[in-house]
């Protein structure tokens, strides 16, 4: 018996990597009845008595799962966000690290279009990416577009991990997944945009291969429904304040209106980013306004 994971689902046969040699496989009958789908990412048991063709024989623990696009075990997601064209939005930004966070996935932060930015404006940008790589997050931007070793930096970050890139339309995902893999030529700007999306709908989902970096081939997870979890959660999926909340005076602390919060104070201190506690209060806000039409 062989472990490896799926890097390719088409037409009832799964591809399997192992040892970075790759296996048809087939599924053994009963994974309907038990109700398992093989899905991309997944980590599986099989065997190949054929060489390199065999079965599936089992489908090991998920870590977490994606529905667009539909990839398992997913480590890290590169976080487009254009600084420019569209308009740059921290709330937004903020948004996508709480469903990344939620979801077990770590986020890499990348700023593109930021050759579009005067001086000035490149300044403040900077302080803001600071404020990001100070709560722990990878963060990438440079003047000049696709610097080589941004690049080569950013390629070591997703070295021996399942990625997937995510990102507003038009932010920019199509034009660095190329430069990261150039073999991909996916159609970037906006007249390609029509018929990429046409394409989604018939297109295979794999995972590609580079130099041992696994990189869903398409862009996705950019749709973030609106939030579905406890409020009591929410505080969890900002780092920052979970480092912080060990000093509130009360445990789970929802750090709003308790007295004694270490991070109100952080926040009157200056020491945390002012723009990721008003998305925490606005997150808030959106859940319990959400909680009565909230059905199950
Ligand atoms: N100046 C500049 N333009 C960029 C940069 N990155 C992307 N663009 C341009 O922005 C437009 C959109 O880029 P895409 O890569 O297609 O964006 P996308 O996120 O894949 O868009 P969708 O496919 O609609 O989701 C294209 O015209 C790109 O050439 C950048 O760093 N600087
Ligand atoms: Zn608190």
């Amino acid at each position: 018996m062989k472990e490896g994971i799926i890097q390719q689902s088409l037409a009832g046969f799964y591809d399997v990597l192992s040892d970075g040699e790759l296996y048809r496989t087939r599924g053994r009958g009963n994974f309907r009845q038990r109700g398992i789908k093989p899905m991309v990412g997944d980590h599986v048991e099989f065997d190949a008595p054929n060489n390199r063709e065999g079965y599936l024989l089992e489908v090991l623990q998920r870590k977490n799962e994606l529905v667009r696009p539909p990839i398992t075990n997913v480590d890290l997601a590169v976080v487009v966000t254009a600084v420019r064209e569209p308009i740059f939005s921290t709330n937004l930004l903020d948004r996508q690290l709480v469903a990344l966070e939620s979801q077990n996935i770590t986020p890499i932060i990348y700023f593109s279009k930021t050759d579009l930015l005067s001086e000035e404006e490149f300044t403040h940008l900077q302080k803001s990416a600071d404020g990001y790589q100070e709560i722990g997050y990878q963060v990438f931007y440079q003047k000049d577009p696709f610097g080589t070793t941004e690049l080569a930096e950013l390629q070591a970050a997703l070295k021996d991990n399942i990625s997937v890139v995510m990102g507003q339309t038009g932010a920019g995902k199509s034009t660095l997944l190329n430069h990261i893999a150039p073999q991909l030529q996916l159609e970037t700007g906006e007249i390609s945009q029509a018929l990429q999306r046409g394409k989604h709908t018939t297109r295979k989902v794999s995972l590609l291969n580079i130099d041992g970096s696994l990189i869903a081939d398409t862009p996705g997870f950019s749709s973030y429904e609106a939030f579905e979890m406890d409020v009591t959660k929410l505080p969890r999926y900002f780092p920052e304040f979970v480092e912080l909340s060990v000093n509130c005076k009360f445990r789970g602390c929802l750090h709003l209106k308790e007295p004694g919060c270490a991070v109100k104070n952080a926040l009157e201190n200056g020491t945390i980013l002012a723009s990721r506690y008003k998305s925490y209060e606005q997150f808030h806000d959106l859940i319990v306004q959400q909680k009565p039409n909230y059905k199950k």
